[in-house]
């Protein structure tokens, strides 16, 4: 038997008053996916995630959750557990009181308490009131509260808000294992680098519009000029290389043009790194050219990642439409 998308939406849209908050919005998650949901301040992405959540319907427009079209009622659709504007908490309990509230408000905690506070790292602080708990630690005993029901679509706003690299990446840890399990998971971030290493794909919304939605590897095309950094063993022969390469744009980085020898240059300051504005293709023939002329590539990284340049690129487009 086929399984459902975990998401399907078709033409949503949905208005507060003269406010387009959503405008005609597309969506597929498939089940097991990791999907970023990108956009400016006011773009839609908790209108959205809200929809999902069912903490408001659409006005129009179709909206299908794990395979069931979702009516007008408002209520959590089954199997679907998640949060935004912030996990709704008690302050005055604890982590374990909180989560027993909960499940005995849902009748239905199927996953063991103990169980999903270990889950997210905070079994140290399980007795401990929440009123004293930081945003990361809220955000954690919220994505607890979440794992209870055992989702297979789980929904996240902002969930990296607040966590230090470490909780981050013990939630980003979670959360992958959640999604080989086959739990579709949909989350903002306004952090493209998070969005990047945590998902496969992404939906960019931009005034309630859809900017681009697909797999990440799809956003950079590789017609698009990006900003690199290349670090080389010899930076007057890399520069020359570069001045070279047809499609290649040299961004001057404090090089003085009479620097003859690396040891020259290293007099100017740091002018080991050249940033340079190029195709894919550029790029690759200039790391030929390099190459061929015995200079070593010790560094070559994207200045923004294309995610970010892609971001930029169409949510200024659409600004201005
Ligand atoms: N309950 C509401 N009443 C009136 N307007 C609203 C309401 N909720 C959202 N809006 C408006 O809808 C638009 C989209 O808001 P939304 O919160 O979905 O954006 P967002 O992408 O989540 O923004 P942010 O990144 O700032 O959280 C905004 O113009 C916002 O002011």
């Amino acid at each position: 038997m086929d399984i459902p998308p975990a998401v399907r939406a078709r033409a949503v849209t949905k208005c507060f008053g003269e406010v387009v908050a959503l405008d005609g919005v597309d969506l597929d998650v498939a089940p097991g996916q990791l999907h970023g949901l990108v956009g400016p301040n006011g773009a839609g992405k908790t209108t959205l995630l809200g929809l999902l959540l069912g903490l408001a319907v659409a006005d129009t427009g179709t909206l299908e959750i794990l395979g069931t079209p979702v009516g007008r009622a408002l209520a959590v659709p089954e199997g679907v557990a998640g949060f935004v504007d912030g996990p709704g908490l008690y302050p005055s309990m604890t982590a374990r009181q909180n989560l027993s509230a909960l499940a005995a408000l849902r009748g239905d905690g199927t996953m063991k308490i103990d169980e999903a506070i270990d889950q997210v790292g905070l079994t140290d602080v399980a007795d401990d009131r929440v009123r004293g708990f930081s945003l990361g630690m809220r955000q954690r005993l919220g994505l607890a509260a979440a794992l209870l029901t055992k989702p297979r679509l789980l929904i996240l706003d902002e969930p990296s808000n607040g966590l230090d690299p470490a909780g981050k990446k013990h939630v980003y840890g979670v959360l992958t294992k959640l999604a080989a399990d086959g739990t579709a998971v949909i989350l903002s971030s306004h952090r493209m680098d998070d969005v990047e290493a945590l998902c496969s794909e992404v939906t960019i919304l931009a005034t309630g519009r859809v900017a681009f939605t697909g797999p990440i590897s799809k956003l950079a095309s590789e017609d698009t000029d990006l900003d690199y950094r290349v670090r080389t063993s010899d930076p007057v022969a890399g520069r020359r290389a570069a001045l070279a390469t047809p499609g290649i744009r040299l961004h001057e980085t404090g090089l003085a043009d009479n620097a003859r020898n690396a040891d020259d240059a290293r007099d100017t300051g740091d002018v080991e790194l050249l940033v340079v504005s190029a195709t894919v293709p550029a790029l690759d023939e200039f790391v030929k050219r390099l190459v061929r002329e015995g200079v070593a590539v010790r560094e070559l990284a994207p200045v923004v990642s294309p995610l970010e340049a892609a971001f930029l690129a169409l949510t200024e487009q659409q600004e201005t439409n």
